[in-house]
């Protein structure tokens, strides 16, 4: 099933793909044209060509990624990336699936127990907006490499990609209601998390939906995930390779319009280095191409609807209130294209002048807008970055290899990325500290979060009765 899954998604062509194709995740072996194995291919009226069993799998990814586009509003090029994760993360546990394994234990007497992994029985995924194929992706891969079902919710502010991922699983052969998708918003997640029925619910999303996710699932006694929001702090040391560090504080804030759980919005910069910093990261801010971001070369499209501009736009304004200086963005922004002059685009944003007890400094924004703050020690600056309810992600960038990992290990966080930020390699594990969740994605722990251990005990000998 795992295979067959794989062998429908994006990103490989059908047919024999040359090794030197470095797009292609089945480079150098063979695979199968769809249409061999499926008599009933399905053909796309409006452009002719047939988009689910006959397009290559690279065919595919681009139009996966056009309509998160549309869903979403994030860039083609970001789009891209992240069904390319998705791709990756069902790769890796189709993969995992397979080395699912119990413990054998030796008793004495002969006696002997082994442990079973066991599926948790139907799990509920509910998504944000920001990612939502690749929240989808994260969430079902595991579920059904543990042999769960998945029901999956995506936010109706996306409601799109999820439906495409379960007509690629439907593609590969994966019995009907195995994989499902529900639309809706929060009456039908409450309906989710208190169905009896349902033995998981792995959420992803705001710290109070969270909350009341954990609530709802604590009164049938379910397992939860929770992924929640950010403040991450991203400290820069005078002894950074600066020019990757700026590279590192984009990368930390401007993602999907900044609209990124992780995302790490606190940047302490050492006070030696704050000029030359600040020089050069609002440069790079300033030329992020912003518009159509459905054009290769626009690197921040729009944000997800009117109200949460206006709630960005809302925090820059209040920061200007409380003494933060605007050193470039923060503004709406109104695309020459008149068919683009009514979207929700804003500047990227950087703010200066910032003190730990400014709003924007405590509370997650969602948008594009990092607050760079000052520091002298590290002592001082650990103690600064941890002074938050959050803790999802935290970055450090320096070039003292003893420093980084000091800090990584008093950082209290899920995540330390050091000398980079933002990446997400499906290898490893993500999830929070604190009030930012539990429970983990991706890696191989995640396999933890969708099974359940049975214990059977082997007696070989007779039973030793004390009545
Ligand atoms: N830690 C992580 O991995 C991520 C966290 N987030 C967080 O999510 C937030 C933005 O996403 P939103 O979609 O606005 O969050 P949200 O909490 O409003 O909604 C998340 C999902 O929960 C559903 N929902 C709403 N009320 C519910 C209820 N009572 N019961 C069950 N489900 C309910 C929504 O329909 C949606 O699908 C940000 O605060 C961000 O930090 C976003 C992406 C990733
Ligand atoms: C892919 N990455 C690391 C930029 C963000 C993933 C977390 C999220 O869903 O916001």
């Amino acid at each position: 099933m795992a295979q067959a899954i794989l062998d429908v998604m994006p990103g490989a062509s059908t047919g024999t793909v040359q090794v030197s194709d470095p797009l292609n995740f089945w480079a150098g072996k063979r695979v199968e044209p769809r249409q061999q194995k499926n008599a009933e291919p399905v053909f796309e009226p409006a452009t002719g060509d047939c988009f689910f069993l006959l397009g290559s799998r690279w065919e595919k990814r681009e139009k996966i990624a056009k309509l998160e586009v549309i869903n979403n509003g994030k860039s083609i090029t970001e789009a891209l990336v992240d069904i390319d994760i998705a791709w990756q993360c069902i790769e890796y546990y189709a993969g995992l699936a397979g080395a699912l394994a119990g413990q054998h234990v030796q008793l004495p007497g002969g006696a002997f127990a082994y442990t079973r992994r066991e599926p948790l029985g139907v799990c509920v995924g509910i998504g944000a907006w920001n990612y939502p194929f690749q929240i989808a992706a994260w969430k079902s891969a595991p579920a059904l490499a543990c042999g769960n079902a998945m029901v999956f919710k995506p936010s109706p502010f996306t409601p799109v990609t999820a439906v495409i991922l379960a007509e690629i699983y439907k593609e590969a052969g994966v019995p009907d209601g195995l994989f499902c998708v529900v639309q809706g918003g929060a009456e039908t997640g409450t309906i989710l998390c208190q169905h009896p029925k349902v033995a998981k619910v792995s959420f992803t999303g705001s710290v109070p939906t969270g909350k009341k996710v954990m609530e709802m699932s604590a009164k049938g006694v379910k397992q939860v995930t929770l992924e929640l929001g950010g403040k991450s702090p991203l400290i820069i040391f005078k002894d950074c390779d600066l020019e990757n560090a700026v590279r590192g504080a984009l990368m930390a804030n401007f993602l999907t319009q900044g609209q990124v759980c992780c995302n790490g919005t606190r940047v302490f910069v050492q006070k030696d280095i704050m000029p030359q910093f600040l020089e050069e990261v609002v440069k790079r801010t300033k030329a992020i191409l912003v518009g159509d971001p459905l054009l290769d070369s626009t690197r921040m499209g729009a944000l997800i609807n009117k109200p949460h501009l206006e709630k960005v736009l809302g925090f820059v304004s209040q920061a200007k209130l409380q003494g933060a200086r605007v050193l470039c963005g923060g503004e709406r922004f109104v695309p020459s294209d008149p068919k683009l002059v009514n979207g929700y685009f804003m500047s990227p944003c950087v703010l200066d002048n910032c003190r730990d007890d400014m709003t924007c400094v405590k509370e997650e924004i969602f948008g594009p807008v990092m607050s760079v703050l000052p520091f002298d020690t590290e002592e001082e600056v650990v103690q600064r970055a941890n002074n938050t309810t959050f803790g999802l992600a935290s970055g450090v960038f320096t070039r003292d290899i003893s420093r980084a990992h000091r800090v990584a290990e008093n950082l209290e966080a899920g995540t330390c990325f050091i000398n980079n930020y933002n990446i997400s390699p499906v290898e490893v594990p993500f999830g929070g500290y604190k009030m930012s969740g539990f429970g983990r994605e991706n890696g191989q722990v995640t396999i933890e979060y969708y099974s359940q251990l049975k214990t059977v005990v082997v007696e070989m000998g007779d039973v030793d009765n004390y009545f």
